[in-house]
């Protein structure tokens, strides 16, 4: 485990429930396989209780479609919180904020209803994967440009090879390091 803040650990859980494989969806990517840790009800509780102590005080979370989502969501149930749904582009009505980024395998832009972030609301941003940070980052712009404070982004899994944690300059909980 790699963190900024102190988190339970959840090593082994994570190792048996989150598979890589390998080459996937192009070669030379390690890809981390959350669906068995989705489909395991108990292991999931565990992984979303830990998440939720990682992300200190609070008064709304942000999620990226969409694995962000799945994590997000229930974090920000634990809390008490709100959750905003940070869409991929072309997905929203009306009037937007909107950041480009590239990840670990392609490119996006992602979007926020301006105004989903409340000037001044205390903001953790929350993901499955941390690969080269380009989506968190990216996730944190937007609640910045909302006039949202970030104060935490907490994942399931860093790559560490991939060199996100550097790209970020808020704190950052990882449950599992790889
Ligand atoms: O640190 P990065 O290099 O930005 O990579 C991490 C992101 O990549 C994956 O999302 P993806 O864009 O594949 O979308 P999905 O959740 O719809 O599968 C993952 O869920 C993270 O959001
Ligand atoms: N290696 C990886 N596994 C799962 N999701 C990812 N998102 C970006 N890189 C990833």
């Amino acid at each position: 485990m790699s963190a900024d803040v102190t988190v339970p650990d959840v090593t082994d859980l994570v190792d048996r429930t989150v598979p890589v494989v390998a080459d996937w969806p192009e070669p030379g990517v390690q890809f981390r396989d959350i669906s068995p840790l989705l489909a395991d009800p108990q292991a999931f509780a565990t992984v979303a209780d830990a998440m939720a102590q990682a992300t200190g005080e609070v008064d709304l979370v942000l999620g990226v479609e969409a694995r962000g989502f799945l994590f997000g969501l229930a974090v920000a149930e634990r809390l008490g919180v709100g959750f905003v749904p940070v869409r991929k582009a072309g997905k929203l009505p009306g009037s937007t904020e909107s950041v480009s980024y590239d990840l670990e395998y392609g490119s996006a832009t992602i979007e926020v209803p301006s105004g989903a972030v409340a000037p001044g609301q205390r903001v953790a941003v929350v993901d499955d994967v941390l690969a080269t940070g380009g989506t968190l980052a990216a996730t944190v712009e937007l609640a910045r440009r909302c006039g949202g404070e970030v104060v935490s982004a907490v994942v399931l899994i860093e790559i560490e090879a991939l060199g996100g944690r550097a790209v970020l300059d808020v704190p950052l909980a990882a449950l599992r390091t790889y």
